[in-house]
């Protein structure tokens, strides 16, 4: 039996702690708030994040850091990518250093640029490391639905180990050495959700929504490449793959929180859409290295209340006329 630690006790967390508790591991879900803890431990449902799913009887939930961790041979974080610093840094004591991390956040640390893995190696300079992103909503993999994901490290051989270890008969893992393009790929698809969302809450219909998914993904793999991916990768789950699933469900969070930008609602309550904490610091990136991401900087600008949904359509749709293969 292997001992897995899961740190971060919402959807996902919740998700994946079901789905290797029930393949015959010996899971740990860790949260922060020993009272949630104790009632998910209790109630074997986690009412918050993932109700309506019951969770498999052998896992183990806790409060407790140091008693979590404890011999882990795995550790998944699943936090949200503006908390992951925070968390590594509190945890940095009682994860073990042979211990392999597996990083599940989709997202980009908005202060300073940077992809979990790079946030990660930072704590922990020994351990190592995998990358973790496909397409798979949590309550299908914690209802026991199949899925394929992207897991990538820095070496083939070390990806494909990882692979190895987190596959199960519903969850088909393909390995990857292409830790930027599979980090590119789970942050910016969110973004293009948004925008996706914003189009059907705004009443432009399916053909704009499958253009701007489109011309959405052509960003995403031009801001992609430029920071170090590969076409293949982006083309991969953890881009196209991804992105189709997020921009054609409403039960993606980012989607959703997209519509409902497009409607002119309140958002506040709404839960985690990642790209909105993504969109501005994505922005930035394309910016810097100069990579013409229209989508991507009207959506930030869009967020940050200095556009509207209608004047940020005109602008988009009055861009000089270009080539569709131009590729800067
Ligand atoms: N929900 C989904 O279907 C999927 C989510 N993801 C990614 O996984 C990450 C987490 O997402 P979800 O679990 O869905 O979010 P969520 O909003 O359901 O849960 C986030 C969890 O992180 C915890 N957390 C937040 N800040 C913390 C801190 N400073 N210290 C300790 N715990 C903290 C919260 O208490 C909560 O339990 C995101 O980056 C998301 O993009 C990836 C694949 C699927
Ligand atoms: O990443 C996800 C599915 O692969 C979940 O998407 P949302 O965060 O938009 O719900």
């Amino acid at each position: 039996m292997t001992r897995i630690t899961i740190v971060g006790a919402g959807a996902w967390g919740t998700a994946l702690a079901s789905l290797y508790a029930r393949t015959g591991n010996e899971t740990v879900l860790y949260g922060r708030d020993a009272a949630r803890m104790a009632e998910i431990g209790t109630d074997r449902i986690n009412a918050r994040y993932l109700p309506a799913i019951p969770l498999p009887a052998e896992l183990r939930t806790s409060s407790m850091a140091e008693e979590a961790l404890a011999g882990a041979r795995i550790v998944l974080f699943v936090v949200p990518a503006q908390s992951l610093a925070t968390v590594c840094d509190s945890l940095a004591p009682f994860v073990p250093h042979d211990a392999l991390l597996v990083l599940c956040s989709k997202g980009i640390e908005r202060s300073t640029g940077r992809f979990a893995s790079a946030i990660v190696a930072e704590t922990f300079p020994e351990n190592p490391v995998a990358v973790l992103s496909g397409p798979s909503f949590a309550a299908d993999v914690a209802s026991g639905l199949p899925t394929a994901v992207t897991v990538a490290a820095n070496g083939l051989d070390l990806a494909d180990a990882a692979c190895e270890r987190l596959s199960t008969d519903t969850f088909r893992c393909y390995a990857s050495g292409d830790v930027a393009g599979v980090e590119a790929g789970g942050a910016l698809k969110n973004v293009m959700a948004l925008a996706a969302g914003m189009a059907i809450g705004r009443g432009l219909g399916e053909s704009a929504k499958a253009a701007i998914l489109t011309r959405g993904f052509v960003e995403l793999r031009r801001l992609g490449e430029a920071l170090g991916g590969q076409p293949e990768t982006l083309m991969g789950l953890s881009g196209l793959g991804d992105l189709v699933l997020t921009c054609s469900s409403a039960q993606s969070r980012n989607f959703a929180y997209g519509m409902a930008l497009g409607r002119g609602e309140d958002r506040t309550g709404l839960k985690l859409a990642e790209g909105v904490h993504s969109a501005g610091i994505a922005a930035r990136l394309a910016r810097e290295r100069g990579i013409d991401a229209p989508i991507i900087a009207v959506l930030a600008q869009i967020l940050n209340g200095e556009l509207s949904v209608d004047e940020a359509m005109r602008m988009l749709l009055a861009r000089p006329l270009r080539r569709e293969a131009e590729t800067a």
